[in-house]
């Protein structure tokens, strides 16, 4: 096994499938499968889910909400999601708790470091849910945040794209692939791994982050026992 703890971060867009708004249920059963299979080995997983397929805060904004409640509005879609996926994994016959940012309860537990590890020896999947509890960041900076904080050995990005390309591989079709990159290669060459904020929090913090497409059977038991598929992004 190559990695031991990770932190998975998983888009709310990709959770679309191709459908135009909310959860395909396919696409959520495969998530589920493929995370129950690698805790079955005896990873211990986070996992942080974005909301963009129920509502993102900017978007908002250009229909005339004010961005702090469109951000609330999208970490709230980001429980939504985690709630669906923890039931999935259930459906699965996996154990997953959900955490959350702000208080819920009785929807999920207020996240703490301890919470989360203390569940990891109980067998539970971790999934830290409502972003970080503040406006104007992101999914993919909660991801940072949570990986650094839990202390994983990776961050992995499961998307609809199997790595970080020269330039956007869905509209550039000459783009090419890399295998591995530094951050600092990946900051001059402005590529899109992640947002700036997430991307700093992982340098700064020696967390190396693997892109990779989630959205094949398999990929992330491939990506567990260190098959090299992806591009992986390091100091
Ligand atoms: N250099 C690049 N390499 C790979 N993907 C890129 C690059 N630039 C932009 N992208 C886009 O980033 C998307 C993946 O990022 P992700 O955060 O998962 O998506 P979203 O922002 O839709 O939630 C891909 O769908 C791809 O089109
Ligand atoms: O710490 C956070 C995380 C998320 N969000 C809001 O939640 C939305 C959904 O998250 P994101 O866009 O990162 O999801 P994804 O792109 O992965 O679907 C964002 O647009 C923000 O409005 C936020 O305000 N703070």
């Amino acid at each position: 096994m190559k990695y031991k703890r990770i932190l998975l971060k998983l888009s709310g867009e990709a959770l679309m499938g191709d459908d135009k708004y909310g959860i395909n249920t396919q696409v959520l059963t495969s998530y589920a499968k493929q995370i129950k299979e690698v805790a079955d080995l005896g990873v211990e997983i986070g996992i942080v889910i974005g909301g963009g397929n129920i509502f993102r805060g900017l978007s908002g904004v250009s229909k005339g909400f004010d961005r702090v409640k469109g951000d609330q509005m999208g970490m709230l879609a980001t429980v939504i999601n985690s709630l669906a996926l923890q039931s999935a994994i259930e459906g699965a016959g996996g154990k997953a708790k959900v955490f959350t940012a702000t208080k819920m309860e009785p929807v999920g537990e207020l996240y703490t470091k301890a919470k989360v590890l203390e569940g990891f020896q109980q067998g539970y999947v971790a999934i830290i849910a409502g972003g970080t509890g503040n406006p104007f960041f992101t999914t993919d900076t909660a991801s940072a945040l949570r990986g650094v904080e839990i202390e994983a050995e990776v961050l992995l990005k499961g998307t609809r794209v199997d790595g970080v390309y020269t330039a956007d591989p869905e509209k550039d079709k000459k783009a090419v692939k890399f295998d591995e990159l530094t951050f600092t290669e990946a900051y001059e060459k402005k590529l899109k791994v992640m947002d700036l904020t997430a991307f700093t929090m992982c340098s700064e913090n020696n967390l190396p982050i693997l892109v990779f497409d989630m959205n094949t059977l398999g990929n992330l038991m491939k990506v567990v026992t260190g098959e090299r598929i992806g591009t992986l992004v390091k100091n």
